[in-house]
């Protein structure tokens, strides 16, 4: 039995284009399909496993207008994956009474090899500095990470 990836390539389409690659994806989304079907399809399941003490990592790629914004963040009438992930996490940290939770979120950006934290004020951004010695906290090693919730 081939053993499931732990990577999944999920691609959401715009358009109905002429060709979709589907070669190298482990779902296709129309443009049909919400939202909220991709996020209960593919991210959902990994929200609820990081609050079972699993790491998990949720991030969108494109080009510029390819709808990154739209899918993750959402809007107030179409909420993205992001609202919906935080809103399953306090959903599911309900289902452990006995347990205390601590949350940090991350959410940042990846233009052009440049790692931008996207919760601090647009005036004050920086480039954040990428790290990779042995010493890095757990903070930066989330750097390519739009949404990490790490739960204790
Ligand atoms: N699946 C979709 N259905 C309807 N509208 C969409 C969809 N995806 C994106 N859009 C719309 O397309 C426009 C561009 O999307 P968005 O801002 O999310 O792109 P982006 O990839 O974040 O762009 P950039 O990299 O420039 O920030 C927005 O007006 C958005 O509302």
């Amino acid at each position: 039995m081939a053993e499931e990836s732990a990577v999944k390539v999920c691609v959401r389409t715009l358009t109905v284009f002429p060709t979709i690659p589907k070669a190298n994806a482990n779902r296709v989304f129309t443009s049909e399909e919400t939202t909220n079907q991709l996020y209960q399809n593919i991210a959902k399941p990994l929200v609820v496993s990081t609050v079972a003490g699993y790491n998990g990592t949720i991030f969108a790629y494109g080009q510029t207008s390819s709808g990154k914004t739209f899918t993750m963040m959402g809007s107030d009438h179409i909420p993205g994956v992001i609202p919906l992930a935080v809103e399953d996490v306090f959903q599911t940290i309900k289902t452990y009474p006995k347990k205390e939770f601590l949350l940090r979120v991350s959410y940042m950006e990846i233009y052009n090899e440049t790692v931008t934290d996207l919760l601090v004020d647009s005036w004050k951004r920086k480039p954040l500095e990428i790290r990779e010695t042995i010493n890095v906290s757990g903070l930066f090693r989330s750097v390519r990470f739009s949404c990490k919730f790490s739960v204790r």
